[in-house]
């Protein structure tokens, strides 16, 4: 960084808006197949902590890969450029005092490694969305584990590009086992344990 010269006094403080908000600011960050319950259960999430008045924002394939990362593809190479910026506005939300909902394959260590240190491991909260590729496959919501198994679709996570399990998450929601709402209610009660004022 060339003649930048962050003034950090002159800003609204973190602090300040986490009072103001009536929680503390942090990321959430969902990991699991396609197909594995991500974006069902981030939704579920969200709009149960904004009706219960929290600044709470979903990042997501739908509002990231539409738009700040609509040039980036499925190579590994271009998977780790997306992480990257999205865990920069990760950043940037809970610096402004939000409750940020993260739902991406993100598929391999490394790569989550990369999205902590941007965004700081005491705001960084681990969720596997723990479903088996079985279980995704059968589910097959947009029809994609059929186009990739025809070969129409290559380096499809699970199938020919990895996917390498978190080893230590704070949550493991296996969803094959429990219903949207119990997986739901898992994260939203983590939420409100870890990210209170007083925590
Ligand atoms: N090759 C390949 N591999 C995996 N997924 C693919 C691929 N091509 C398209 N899609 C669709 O893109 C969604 C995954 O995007 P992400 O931004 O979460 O991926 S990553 O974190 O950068 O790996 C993923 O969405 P979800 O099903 O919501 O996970 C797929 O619908
Ligand atoms: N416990 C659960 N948690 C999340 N999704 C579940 C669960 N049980 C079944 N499902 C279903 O699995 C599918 C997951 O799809 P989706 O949320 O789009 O996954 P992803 O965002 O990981 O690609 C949905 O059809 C959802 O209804």
């Amino acid at each position: 960084m060339t003649n930048i010269h962050p003034i950090h006094d002159r800003i609204v403080q973190r602090a300040e808006r986490e009072i103001g908000n009536g929680h503390r600011a942090g990321v959430i960050w969902l990991t699991g197949l396609s197909g594995s319950g991500k974006s069902t259960i981030a939704a579920a999430v969200e709009r149960e902590l904004f009706t219960a008045g929290h600044f709470v924002v979903l990042l997501d394939g739908d509002n990231v890969r539409t738009g700040l990362c609509g040039d980036l593809g499925f190579s590994l190479e271009d998977r780790k450029e997306n992480i990257r910026r999205i865990a920069e506005t990760a950043r940037l939300f809970v610096a402004a005092g939000a409750q940020v909902l993260c739902s991406f394959v993100s598929p391999t260590r490394e790569i989550r490694a990369m999205a902590q240190d941007i965004i700081g491991a005491e705001d960084f909260y681990e969720v596997f969305v723990n479903t088996p590729l079985e279980v995704c496959e059968a589910r097959d919501v947009k029809g994609l584990y059929a186009k990739a198994r025809a070969g129409e679709i290559k380096g499809f996570t699970g199938i020919d590009s990895p996917y390498e399990a978190p080893e230590n998450p704070f949550l493991d929601l296996k969803t094959a086992e429990q219903t949207v709402a119990a997986s739901a209610q898992e994260v939203v009660r983590a939420i409100r344990n870890e990210l209170t004022l007083q925590g």
